[in-house]
């Protein structure tokens, strides 16, 4: 029992707890409400100056994370709004069709990609009022009115591609998207945590009796669409135990003492397994999405308003240019499972030289990291908020509010890992082991990603699309596109070769040991 030891008293180089730290607040005990049924928030930003969550526990309903489901939600997603919201929903099963090749086209020309786009800008602007009763419903409302926005934008032929965005759907956008403290775009929450669908709806979702197996929207009917989503909820659910494993870690590391540098030896070495895990799940879009239909038929739909060469801000509001914000298409680098596992390991990823070449340079004003849509100081010690934002500090802006809340959070922990590794290397060398250990998992875990960014991304632009997949498109010669491979960029926006050995180099950084396996390099 943690209680019945005493801690050890803190070395003189521990920082003390700063006033309205979370550790000193009062623990939340959140009811489940209409709004929450995880459990109402009791986060405040005001409590705390915007630092310090008030919260109990790591993984706990203030954050929306689950000990059970990692940051998916635990309550079943909605697969349809009810009657009021209809007209969304019938305007995103027409833009989807019946089956694989029956919906909207890329650049459609056809007639009916045209009426589509006609109906929606003719679409009653409905009321987002009776949403708020219930976060499933918000975020429901958020899934469908960005799909159909991306449906809007991305089916407009080059020649009349307009970034203005219809009012049906910029109009119910704006509140929805506030309210769940996600940018107006689709991102990883609408394409992954709300969007699956266990194998039993009916239950909760559990890694291995119950897991994620079904997406309930997509743009292209696809089967490899589908299963590029469940697998990203495969990965997420997994990571559900390694939350739990850095959540008593934390707490063997506010204690410090003999018995915790044993157990924490003990929890870092199984986060190795759990990580290698995720990693093999990772690997298993091999066997279940196709590259040339991820690349060619889906990822074009996932484009967001800095992506390409006629990258310009989406106006939601009519007749004014006052928005000029470029947002990126969903990744899952919006994440926070391996932001969590890497803030927890003590991965450093804030390397002031800019990773980005911004189509929109982000600035200092610019970078500022959410509680309750109050920004916090870029003065405050704990919070370093580079020159330039990396891309793990924009993606945090395409996470819901509470998740980015959670990473914060984890962020400011007083005792972080590394050091105390550090302080007690001589004393403790198996300590150390476990904690390169953890940090050679998630090594290999990225030079698997990087394998399968090779195979989905790299080697797709390298080559023409087959047959199949041309018609598909709608192109009945082959059009020669030469892809420079080393200017490409993900859908979040960032130059893939450079980037993905940046965060891999940024990990073996983070060893205190020499690393020990080979090298992985994205060809
Ligand atoms: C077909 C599957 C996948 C493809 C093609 C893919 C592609 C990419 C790309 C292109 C990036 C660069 C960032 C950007 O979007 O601009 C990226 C980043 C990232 N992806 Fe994936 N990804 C896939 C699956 C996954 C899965 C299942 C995970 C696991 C959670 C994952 C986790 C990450 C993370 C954490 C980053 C940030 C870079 C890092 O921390 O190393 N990806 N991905």
């Amino acid at each position: 029992m943690l209680s019945q030891r005493s801690p050890s008293p803190p070395p003189l180089n521990r920082i003390p707890l700063p006033p309205g730290h979370f550790l000193a607040l009062q623990p939340s005990y959140a009811q489940s409400t209409d709004l929450f049924p995880s459990g109402a928030p009791s986060t405040s930003a005001h409590d705390s100056n915007g630092l310090a969550p008030n919260v109990a526990s790591l993984a706990s309903a203030d954050f929306e994370v689950d000990v059970r489901t990692g940051f998916l939600p635990l309550t079943k997603n909605l697969e349809r709004l009810p009657a009021p919201w209809d007209i969304w929903e019938d305007a995103f099963d027409a833009a989807r069709g019946q089956g694989v090749g029956d919906g909207l086209m890329l650049a459609g020309t056809r007639p009916k990609d045209v009426e589509w786009r006609r109906a929606i800008e003719m679409m009653p602007v409905l009321d987002t009022r009776g949403l708020e009763r219930s976060i499933l419903l918000m975020r429901r409302a958020h899934l469908v009115l960005t799909y159909i926005q991306h449906f809007y934008v991305h089916s407009s032929p080059p020649s009349q591609i307009t970034h203005v965005i219809p009012q049906p759907i910029a109009s119910p956008l704006k509140p929805v998207s506030t309210s769940l403290g996600l940018p107006p775009v689709v991102t990883y929450a609408d394409t992954v945590l709300y969007n699956f669908l266990s194998t039993d709806p009916s239950q909760p979702p559990h890694y291995s009796l119950n897991p994620p197996s079904r997406a309930v929207g997509s743009f292209t009917n696809t089967k490899s669409e589908e299963m590029f989503y469940v697998i990203s909820a495969q990965c997420e659910i997994s990571g559900a135990a390694a939350l739990k494993l850095m959540r008593q870690s934390l707490d063997e590391l506010f204690l410090a003492d003999a018995v915790a540098l044993q157990r924490l030896t003990i929890y870092l070495t199984k986060l190795a397994v759990l990580i290698d895990r995720i990693g093999d799940i990772t690997l298993s879009m091999m066997q279940h999405v196709d590259p040339e239909e991820f690349y060619h038929l889906i990822r074009p739909w996932f484009r967001g308003s800095d992506d390409g060469p006629d990258s310009r801000p989406w106006q939601l509001d009519q007749g004014s240019t006052s928005n000029t914000k470029l947002y990126s298409g969903p990744s899952a680098g919006q994440s926070s499972l391996i932001h969590a596992i890497d803030i927890f390991l003590t991965v450093d990823h804030t390397d002031r030289t800019p990773e980005i070449a911004p189509v929109d340079p982000v600035t200092t004003e610019d970078v500022h990291i959410m509680t309750d849509h109050t920004p916090i100081s870029t003065e405050r010690p704990t919070i370093s908020v580079p020159m330039e934002a990396t891309f793990v500090q924009r993606m945090l802006e395409y996470m819901p509010l509470p998740h980015r809340t959670f990473l914060l959070h984890l962020s400011t922990h007083p005792t972080p890992l590394r050091s105390l590794v550090i302080e007690h290397a001589q004393s403790q060398p198996r300590l150390v082991e476990a904690y390169d250990g953890a940090l050679e998992a998630l090594k290999r875990f990225r030079e698997k990603h990087m394998r399968i960014v090779s195979l989905f991304i790299v080697q797709q632009a390298r080559k023409q699309p087959s047959e199949r997949i041309r018609l598909s498109l709608g192109q009945t010669e082959q059009v020669v596109q030469v892809e420079d491979v080393r200017e490409l960029r993900g859908t979040g926006g960032s130059p893939l070769f450079k980037f993905l050995k940046r965060c891999r180099d940024n990990t073996t950084k983070a060893m205190i040991g020499q690393p020990k396996g080979p090298t992985y390099e994205l060809k």
